[in-house]
């Protein structure tokens, strides 16, 4: 059994700074949370102590697994957790008048040092019906955090598994760049395209356009070339500084465009690749031209712009335009000691075009002996997804780097995670909610969660017990059964017992806690714990479901429960 205790370093007095989004306030939630709490407050019940698991009853993307992700933003949340006076007044001024004075004293009052949260750790593989967080304390307060925590995790998990998927698909070889912020509907709470990149990288995306989000979480900051650059240009007239030192500052090339000029000439009458291409877009050669210009050492340029390929023509424009334009620009470059970083496509059939790209720039290589050519850089884009990549991977094309907008951050193929929060105990006694849907019925009591690790060193199931029921013990059969199914069950002989709730709240400042680990320690546990996984539960094609299961102790008492409060029917 693996220790999972808090961890033994001090942080106790360490501040938690608030949340990410400085709209993420008290305020951030449902109305009718401000009117449970008053009622609750009303009855006299408001301190009772309760437990509330968070978790979600189905797989997103039709997958079989998910990635837990906002824990961190829920801690900096309840560490920080405290009404203004104008959150009170808009309170009170949203309820009923005839609430009494005295709930608002209560509310002035209250914050989490008595609320206790125990977690699954953030970036960690999880399944539907076992909690991602276990949150104890006086009910009005935590009904009060439902919604905020809610809004934290749902979208945060979603598009993390989301990039977690898109990664998976692509390969580990490929640069997976986030390209989202103009896309984004919602996340980080309210806060549109700053989540949906955090959590990208989170999921497995090395970096992100997003330049706030990378000053916010360090994620490293990339991009390429765009379209109006491109189109802004007329004609090579246009550059008035035409001159470039070479790399090692040695000498300078007083005429950089006529070096192109001339770079292209040879490529066109080159005997290899005569006939590809006749006259290519000037404006768009005067485009790549300046471009070098500004960045001689990071000359990266999108190839599509007059493309305008169609059917009936063998080659599209990229082939006839873009690629001998960037060309011809990549070995002037080359002439001065300059590197050429490569292209971006964002049109057209990405598949065929990489591969005819990459097949120019090998007989580039080839024909005018220039080392390496022929490994330029490519990045394709253009409303990409699991499905393409999977269309492309299948195809086979040349393409070294992605960028991934729309379909990432608005998690196209699946509009939320549905995660819940439900009550499971009260003044120590169980609570169950009853559905005639079975998957909507809640596992009742404050519980413990197990990770049992078979033979070869995958995960073989998971399980819940009740909190004071003995763990499971490496060597020591198991028996798992199906929470609702009587007839599914198994014996389990663990290898490794994984505890997998962890305090990271314990309510009082004075007790210790988890350390909420940096964004890049927990994208590293995300890959990790994805590649411990066994391989048919994660493929794409009809994963195999993962086992989730509670001890025999528990699910006799959830029967037991569930027959107590489900009302006998009478026939007449
Ligand atoms: N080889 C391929 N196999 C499967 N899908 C592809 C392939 N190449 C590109 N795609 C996808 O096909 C779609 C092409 O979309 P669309 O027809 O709108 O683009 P386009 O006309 O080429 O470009 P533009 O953005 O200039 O309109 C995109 O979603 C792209 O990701
Ligand atoms: O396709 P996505 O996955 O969302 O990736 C981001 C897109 O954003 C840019 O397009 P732009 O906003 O210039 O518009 P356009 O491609 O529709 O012309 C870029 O060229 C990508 O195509
Ligand atoms: O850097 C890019 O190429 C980029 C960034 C955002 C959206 N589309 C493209
Ligand atoms: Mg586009």
């Amino acid at each position: 059994m693996e220790a999972n205790g808090p961890k033994e370093e001090d942080n106790r007095r360490q501040v938690i700074p608030g949340p990410t989004n400085p709209m993420v306030t008290p305020l951030l939630s449902d109305l009718y949370q401000f009117s449970m709490a008053y009622a609750y407050w009303k009855a006299g019940k408001n301190n009772e102590r309760a437990v509330f698991d968070l978790y979600f009853r189905k797989n997103p993307f039709g997958g079989e697994y998910t990635i837990f992700a906002g824990l961190e933003e829920c801690i900096r949340f309840i560490a920080n957790f405290k009404f203004k006076e104008e959150e009170i007044a808009f309170i009170q001024a949203s309820l009923p008048k005839t609430c009494e004075d005295g709930f608002y004293d209560y509310l002035r009052g209250i914050d989490c040092s008595d609320v206790e949260v125990y977690a699954v750790s953030e970036g960690s593989v999880v399944f539907p019906k076992v909690p991602l967080m276990r949150v104890e304390g006086p009910i009005a307060v935590v009904q009060l955090l439902e919604t905020s925590f809610l809004n934290l995790i749902n979208y945060a998990s979603l598009v993390t598994t989301n990039a977690a998927r898109h990664r998976s698909v692509a390969g580990k070889s490929k640069i997976l760049l986030e390209f989202g912020l103009r896309r984004a509907q919602v996340v980080e709470g309210p806060d549109g395209g700053i989540g949906a990149s955090k959590y990208s990288y989170l999921g497995g995306f090395d970096a992100t356009s997003n330049v706030e989000a990378g000053r916010l979480f360090g994620i490293p900051v990339r991009g390429t070339h765009s379209h109006a650059f491109v189109s802004s240009f007329m004609s090579p007239d246009e550059i008035m500084e035409k001159s470039l030192q070479t790399r090692d500052g040695s000498s300078t090339c007083e005429d950089f465009v006529s070096l192109v000029q001339t770079w292209l000439s040879k490529i066109k009458r080159s005997h290899v690749l005569r006939g590809i291409f006749g006259e290519t877009n000037q404006s768009e050669l005067a485009a790549f031209t300046s471009y070098a210009l500004a960045f001689p050492n990071n000359f990266l340029a999108l190839v599509d712009t007059y493309d305008i390929g169609s059917e009936i023509m063998l080659l599209r424009f990229v082939m006839r335009s873009g690629i001998p334009n960037f060309c011809a620009v990549a070995l002037a470059l080359n002439d001065l000691g300059y590197k050429a970083i490569g292209i971006r496509l964002d049109s057209g059939d990405l598949a065929y075009l990489s591969c005819e790209s990459r097949k120019f720039f090998r007989t580039i290589e080839k024909e005018f002996r220039v080392p390496d050519f022929g490994k330029m850089g490519i990045t394709a884009s253009n409303d990409l997804n699991e499905e393409t990549l999977d269309a492309l991977n299948k195809q086979g094309h040349e393409v070294d780097s992605f960028g991934i907008g729309t379909y990432l951050v608005t998690c196209y193929a699946q509009a939320a995670l549905g995660c819940v929060f439900k009550l499971v105990e009260i003044n120590n006694q169980p609570r169950i909610k009853l559905s005639e849907d079975v998957s909507k019925v809640s596992i009742p009591c404050k519980k413990r969660c197990y990770r049992l690790y078979g033979k070869e060193g995958y995960p073989l199931v998971d399980i819940m017990t009740g909190e004071n029921e003995p763990p499971p013990k490496v060597a020591e059969r198991i028996l798992c059964r199906h929470p609702f199914n009587e007839s599914k069950r198994a014996y389990v002989v663990p290898q490794r017992v994984e505890e997998l709730l962890k305090c990271f709240w314990p309510g009082s400042p004075d007790k210790p806690r988890e350390e909420l680990p940096p964004l890049k320690m927990i994208r590293s546990r995300c890959s990790n714990q994805l590649e411990q996984m066994r391989p048919d539960h994660v493929r794409r094609l009809n994963p195999t479901p993962y086992k989730v299961s509670v001890s025999a102790k528990l699910y006799d008492f959830i029967h037991f429960l569930w027959l107590n409060e489900a009302p006998v029917g009478e026939l007449q």
